[in-house]
């Protein structure tokens, strides 16, 4: 069976440098699969290539067998695949809850009349909004702190709300862009098992970067190894660990 995010061959250009070259990947559904490699690798450039904030110099993108590579962004994310930022970006002022609903806008399926006259069926779709909103509110366990402003909420949190913004809009694929950095011990935990909850308990499919090597070994069904924009290895955790490549080009370094 094809994976449901099929990446072969890509290369994404700036001027002389070539930051991605050549690499594919194969996501498929229901695992969490993890890009690695050092700092300037090309990783957070080939997820701007998948979210068509990039358009790519060269290779092909399909999300289950459809191409999307050179599609703006807006109908990427349209078709599901949707990503956190290595810097939290969320709405600071407004509440938890509030950042959920504003992500799920797209999904109320009654137009600008049906708002302004409040009927039944804008009720209907708001309040399956705020039902969805609390729902995820609950997974992510930041149900006690909804009605705070996000920008008051310790790191950790903020970076579960992320996750569950992304998630009230059910993507089909979620992309990660170093969720634990800035998190302690504890909160990375916390968010592991949050990741392991998302595939096994709601069958999410997860595509990760990330520098944690603990996080990163303990989580993957597979993982792939980026340097200097080119693919270096691929395979399970224990294949990667033990892969002298590897070692020599970014293991060996931490
Ligand atoms: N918009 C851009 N214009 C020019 N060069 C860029 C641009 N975006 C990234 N690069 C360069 O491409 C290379 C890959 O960067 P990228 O951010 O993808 O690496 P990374 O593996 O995500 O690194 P890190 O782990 O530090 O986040 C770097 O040399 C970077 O300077």
């Amino acid at each position: 069976m094809n994976a449901l995010l099929e990446v072969r061959d890509l290369s994404m250009r700036f001027g002389g440098l070539l930051a991605v070259d050549g690499v594919s990947l194969d996501v498929p559904e229901r695992q969490v699969v993890s890009m690695i490699g050092p700092n300037g690798a090309g990783k957070t450039t080939v997820f701007n290539c998948l979210t068509g904030f990039y358009r790519p110099s060269g290779g092909s993108i399909r999300l289950r067998g459809t191409p999307i590579h050179g599609l703006p962004g807006h109908r990427i994310a349209r078709l599901g695949v949707v990503r956190t930022f290595q810097n939290v970006r969320l709405f600071r002022e407004m509440t938890a809850v509030e950042n959920l609903l504003v992500a799920q806008h797209r999904h109320l399926d009654t137009g600008f009349l049906a708002g302004l006259l409040k009927t039944p069926a804008f009720r209907r779709s708001e309040r399956q909004a705020l039902d969805c909103a609390a729902e995820w509110l609950e997974r992510v366990d930041l149900l006690d702190v909804a009605n705070r402003p996000a920008g008051t909420l310790a790191y950790g949190q903020q970076r579960r709300l992320e996750i569950a913004r992304c998630m009230v809009t059910r993507p089909q694929l979620l992309m990660l862009d170093e969720p634990a950095a800035g998190l302690n011990p504890r909160e990375t935990e916390d968010l592991k098992a949050l990741i392991g909850r998302l595939r096994d308990e709601q069958g999410v499919t997860v595509l990760l970067i990330e520098h944690d090597m603990k996080l990163v070994m303990s989580i993957s069904d597979h993982i792939y190894v980026i340097n200097q924009g080119q693919p270096l290895a691929d395979g399970s955790p224990e294949q990667i660990r033990g892969h002298p490549e590897v070692i020599k080009a970014y293991l060996g370094e931490a």
